[in-house]
């Protein structure tokens, strides 16, 4: 995730290759439950790793189901409906964190089991748990004759839930569903447990969320629960019936999440299409129907069960006059999607943008405008006129999630303008609420020209603090660093373990053009050996040096380097990053210090890491590798002719961090 505050996106020309996308969490609780209850074994596929799934897990362990990782499947061997010795003896005691969708549920199944089978249970959650109101469930439970009591203030959690006590099934259950659908999930999820008789379910009220609810019964369906409704007021729920494993479920991904890299494909998925996987034909949530909304703004799209494939048809993008509100979430994304259709676009119905996270009408006109749209907004409606005039903008978030997502779209300027423009996303971290990973997912499958992205670069003689300012701005910035000495370090320790002359140049040109080098969790793997520690020793420094001084070692490792250049951006740090490798970055830095400072600096550092060292040698080793890095012909430490000029001796790491970003920011058109 980018926890930084603002994630500049370069142009982007193209977009190719499969997402997964992350699993709905209300499916990822109900799934869970269901394969907890039923009998046999329940391979679950792409469950969300969340807080609240791994409360319902524990709780779901405690209550005696097997549960196992087996690589990405999780498989949970059910009780059966039925509670073993164990737990009616003793009862448990289940700490529900602040889940909503495992308390809820819980809570009505265990008071049916506790019921019927005699044992008490006690469920808790933290203290914001306890201010969220269960009455309305616990009343419809009580109606039936189980035994409950809320243990701190009545109609809230903590609950003690005993038994065994009788349950009278012959008078429908009524439940209301104007507060909140989750309770009517509940019943709906836990009077399977004792349906020996027809179990009728009525909802008092209108009930809300009922997408919400076609979830839940899709999913027992999935569970052999067939529920026969009438209209949304009244449930029944079979004689008979019995949760059996459905074998292996898939948990589907988040289908507005989807929306993002449906439109991707839409816009430019021109050679191949962008593959979604977790979301499809076979899908439960109502946002799936955005693929219908894409297709008739031009998107080809073809489904499977669980994958959308999603490619260029029309272009530029045909306009649309929608009534979205059976996709309320997704539609944000047609609104970005406008901007490359061939005229103007029309959102209707859309008036509980206004009170979700932000307005989300003002907003979405707000920031679309920003990038020199016209726009036009109603009460429940908005109208975008295609641009091809774009201005860079910096875009607002709000905290909500979708502005974020939907506006990197707009990134992909370049397919309708010669003129192309960055976008900045502010506060790129707001994704987390459902999509923390969105913005590396997205960088996966879109490519940008090379040119178009960012490269600064920082080169300097040696413990001038290239690589901690790398480090630092990269971190500012969400870019990737390229620590080219690690190159030339590893091609000296290959070489030199290989038993070749660090003079022979071809020979050590042709370890370094093989080297089997990787950079994992921050540590270098040469031959699956780990050499990070080994790669930062002085001697190895010397090695570099006098193995970076043949023009066939650095032509070598030309291409390796240029490799870093991915999105969103890179910090490369080195001696002619800017000279050699990067010429064309738009922000070069040449970082230097005074011999005394950076040998204190490498004594310093050194000393901390626990390594013995002598001020002295390691002053004269310093200047040593200076003369031999500026003295060679190939590519010798020097400033590139544009860069920047910062002798850091007096500053902290901040300050010349601080400045760096300076220099970078009066370089940007935000
Ligand atoms: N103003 C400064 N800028 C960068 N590094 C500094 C500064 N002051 C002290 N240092 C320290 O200098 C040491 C050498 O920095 P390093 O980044 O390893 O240098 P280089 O990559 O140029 O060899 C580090 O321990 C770093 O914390
Ligand atoms: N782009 C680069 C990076 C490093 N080198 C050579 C020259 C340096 O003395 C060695 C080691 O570089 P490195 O940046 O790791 O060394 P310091 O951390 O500055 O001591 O590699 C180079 O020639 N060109």
């Amino acid at each position: 995730m980018y926890k930084i505050p603002f994630l500049d996106l370069p142009p982007l020309q193209a977009a190719a290759g499969t997402v997964r996308l992350p699993g709905s969490k209300s499916i990822s609780n109900r799934v869970l439950l269901l394969a907890g209850l039923a009998e046999g074994e329940t391979l679950i596929q792409d469950l969300l790793a969340s807080d609240d799934t791994a409360v319902m897990l524990e709780a779901l362990r405690q209550l005696g189901c097997d549960v196992r990782q087996d690589g990405p499947v999780l498989r949970v061997r059910g009780i059966g409906a039925q509670l073993n010795d164990g737990v009616r003896a003793a009862g448990l005691k289940l700490f529900l964190g602040n889940a909503g969708t495992a308390m809820r549920p819980l809570a009505a199944a265990l008071a049916l089991l506790a019921a019927t089978q005699g044992a008490t249970f006690e469920l808790s959650g933290v203290p914001r748990m306890h201010e969220r109101p269960i009455g309305d469930l616990v009343d419809a439970l009580r109606e039936l004759g189980c035994e409950i009591t809320c243990l701190g203030q009545e109609g809230f959690p903590p609950l003690r839930l005993g038994g065994p006590t009788p349950l009278t099934l012959n008078a429908p259950v009524r439940v209301r569903g104007d507060v909140s659908s989750q309770f009517l999930t509940a019943l709906l999820l836990a009077l399977p447990l004792v349906s020996a008789e027809d179990v009728v379910i009525e909802v008092v009220g209108e009930l809300i969320s009922k997408p919400y609810i076609h979830i839940t019964l899709e999913l027992l369906k999935r569970f052999g629960i067939e529920v026969r409704r009438d209209g949304w007021e009244r449930f029944t729920i079979p004689a008979g019936s019995r949760y059996r494993s459905p074998g292996e479920v898939h948990v589907e991904g988040d289908a507005s999440s989807a929306s993002y890299f449906v439109a991707l494909g839409a816009l430019a998925g021109i050679e191949a299409p962008v593959r979604i996987e977790g979301v499809g034909t076979a899908s439960l949530q109502g946002d799936v129907r955005f693929v219908e909304a894409a297709a008739l703004m031009g998107a080809t799209v073809s489904q499977g069960p669980n994958w959308v494939e999603v490619r260029r048809g029309a272009w530029p993008l045909k306009a649309l006059d929608l009534d979205c509100n059976h996709i309320p979430d997704a539609a944000m994304t047609l609104a970005v999607m406008a901007l490359y259709a061939d005229g103007p676009s029309t959102l209707r119905n859309i008036a509980s943008w206004r009170v979700k996270e932000t307005d989300r009408i003002a907003a979405m006109a707000t920031e679309l405008q920003k990038l020199g749209a016209t726009v036009e907004e109603g009460p429940d409606w908005l109208r975008v006129n295609p641009l091809h005039d774009w201005k860079p903008a910096s875009i607002h978030t709000y905290d909500d999630h979708r502005v974020a997502m939907c506006f990197s779209l707009a990134a992909l300027n370049p397919l309708v303008t010669d003129r192309p423009v960055r976008v900045r996303i502010e506060d790129p971290a707001c994704v987390a609420k459902t999509f923390p990973d969105y913005f590396e997912t997205l960088f996966e499958v879109v490519r940008a020209r090379r040119a178009d992205i960012p490269v600064i670069t920082i080169d300097g003689p040696t413990a001038s603090g290239k690589g901690t300012l790398a480090d630092e701005v990269a971190h500012a910035l969400g870019y990737i660093v390229l620590d080219s000495g690690a190159l030339y370090r590893t091609a000296g320790l290959a070489a030199f373990h290989a038993g070749v002359s660090l003079d022979d140049g071809p020979a050590v040109a042709q370890i370094a053009a093989t080297l089997d080098l990787h950079f994992r969790k921050g540590r270098a793997i040469l031959q699956g050996e780990d050499i990070t520690d080994l790669l930062r020793e002085e001697a190895t420094g010397l090695m570099a040096s006098q193995v970076a001084a043949h023009p066939e070692v650095r032509q070598a490792l030309h291409q390796l380097q240029l490799d870093f250049r991915r999105l969103p951006g890179l910090v490369a740090d080195g001696r002619d990053m800017g000279t050699a490798v990067f010429p064309d970055a738009p922000l070069k830095v040449f970082l230097t210090a005074s011999a005394q400072t950076r040998a204190e600096r490498r004594y310093k550092q050194l000393i901390d890491k626990g390594i013995s060292a002598n001020m002295e040698s390691l002053r004269s080793d310093l200047e040593a590798r200076d003369a031999r890095d500026k003295g060679r012909a190939a590519s010798p430490l020097k400033p590139a002719q544009d860069a920047q000029l910062l002798d850091n001796s007096g500053q902290t790491i901040e300050e010349s961090k601080a400045l760096v970003l300076e220099w970078w920011q009066s370089r940007q058109p935000f």
